[in-house]
């Protein structure tokens, strides 16, 4: 059965990286999707506005939406403190049992709980299931049409308090049009906007960073 794009990024890192190395397995899957198959990991420029942004919020609890290879996973958790800990959410499965390989090879097992499943259903269930209290900071990098409604929901299950962060990727490609108008006009956040690349290619994109004021 032939191998798939996630399937072969995952066999470049096992054979390429230095296992337990997190920041060696990050370089390989760039070094991967920009030489040879393109990928839609959040990369290494658009990964710099994300490492800046975890290591000011320095949270204890992270949520990730779209988990995909791991990659942006790999990137958080090599950042988090002793203790702290990412839910990251990946509703494809075959993304789910690749992520989990990369994240494990990584050695950052410990600090990733990878949870498989839709977000609208999973996100209900995080503080009674996962025993979350609050989330110090949301990484959104899952469908964008599913931005808006999920941050709504965050919202609904009091899982946000006063200061917590939200970080979306692809705000400019492939464009978060609707989210943007709701984040940016809702007064109960704090929007800051960060010009970037797409991942691995010359097109531009943006991050949005959306402090929520309680
Ligand atoms: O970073 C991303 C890029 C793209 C994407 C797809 C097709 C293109 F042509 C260009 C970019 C899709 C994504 N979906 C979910 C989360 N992140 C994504
Ligand atoms: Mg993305």
């Amino acid at each position: 059965m032939n191998q798939t794009k996630e399937q072969r990024i995952l066999n470049f890192v096992l054979q390429n990286a230095v296992r337990g190395d997190p920041c060696s397995v990050l370089d390989t899957i760039d070094k991967y999707c920009s030489q040879k198959e393109w990928a839609m990991n959040v990369g290494d420029e658009k990964g710099l506005i994300l490492d800046k942004t975890v290591e000011e919020v320095n949270p204890s609890v992270a949520l990730e939406l779209g988990t995909y290879c791991g990659y942006s996973a790999v990137r958080i958790a090599r950042l988090l403190k002793a203790g702290a800990y990412l839910l990251t959410v990946e509703f494809n499965p075959e993304f789910a049992a690749i992520a989990k390989q990369m994240i494990e090879f990584a050695g950052v097992q410990d600090k990733v709980k990878l949870l498989e499943g839709p977000s609208e259903e999973i996100i209900p269930q995080l503080k009674k299931k996962y025993e979350v209290d609050t989330l110090d900071f949301v990484f959104l990098d899952h469908w964008k049409d599913r931005y808006t409604p999920d941050t709504i929901l965050l919202q609904e299950c009091n899982l946000l308090r006063k200061g917590s962060v939200l970080l979306a990727d692809n705000i400019i490609f492939p464009g978060a049009p609707e989210f943007l108008n709701y984040i940016r006009n809702n007064p109960h956040f704090q929007c800051t906007n960060y010009p970037s690349h797409l991942e691995y290619m010359k097109v531009g994109d943006a991050m949005e960073k959306a402090v929520f004021l309680g």
